[in-house]
């Protein structure tokens, strides 16, 4: 399976911010593309990282560099051959196990929900679905599915569910995670706070 992995280069994880500095931001953020394209690898698919700029660390899989927002740049991908799969870079948890769940999960579309109402990976074996990401764009992706005559399916996985977008998303990384970015988050000094309502983080040094 040709995989799609999309990889904002330029300004990664701003919402990190207030926990990490920029030059930490773009470290973290490779950690993770590293461990996401490991377990695609591991997983039987043939990644391609989709990039909006060249990146400057190096990375084990073949890099296009195309400047245009996102859901342009994946549809561009789209429109070169189905199937294909399109797994983000910011997927910390990702297993092997897990995306081959995705990969083998029949259907026209096939979706890994993100919390919050992203859509964190997709699977597209119809050639007139295209994506529109941002926003609750997982309801995007069911509507232009039914759209284009397609049929929608969503797997329920927490490991593809947890994006690493905002502080609080590193409860998971800490709690679920092994690879290199659960390393780095520790390494960073990130750790769980426990009080009297939800679980979350703080860091102890900077
Ligand atoms: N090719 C490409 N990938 C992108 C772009 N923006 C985000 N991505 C990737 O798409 C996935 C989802 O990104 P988001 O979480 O929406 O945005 P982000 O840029 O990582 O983080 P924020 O700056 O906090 O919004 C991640 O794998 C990003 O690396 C873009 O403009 N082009
Ligand atoms: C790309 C976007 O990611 P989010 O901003 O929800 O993390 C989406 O899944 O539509």
């Amino acid at each position: 399976m040709r995989v799609v992995v999309p990889f904002g280069a330029q300004s990664p994880k701003t919402r990190l911010a207030p926990l990490l500095d920029g030059a930490e931001r773009r470290d973290f953020a490779v950690a993770m593309l590293r461990d996401v394209l490991d377990a695609v690898c591991d997983a039987g698919g043939t990644p391609l990282v989709l990039a909006d700029a060249p990146l400057d660390a190096p990375i084990d899989a073949p890099v296009a560099v195309d400047d245009r927002p996102l859901t342009d740049a994946v549809n561009n991908q789209l429109a070169a051959g189905t199937p294909v799969a399109v797994v983000m870079a910011d997927l910390a948890l990702a297993t092997p196990e897990a995306l081959t769940r995705l990969f083998e999960t029949a259907g026209d579309v096939v979706a890994a929900p993100g919390l919050g109402g992203g859509t964190n990976a997709l699977v597209v074996r119809h050639p007139d679905f295209s994506v529109d990401y941002h926003g609750a764009s997982i309801a995007d992706h069911r509507r232009l599915a039914d759209e284009a005559g397609a049929t929608f399916v969503e797997v329920d996985s927490l490991r593809l569910a947890v994006d690493v977008d905002e502080p609080a998303d590193f409860v998971d990384v800490l709690l679920h995670g092994e690879g290199r970015a659960h390393e780095w988050v520790v390494d960073a000094g990130i750790r769980l706070q426990r009080g009297d309502g939800r679980v979350g983080v703080v860091r102890a040094r900077r």
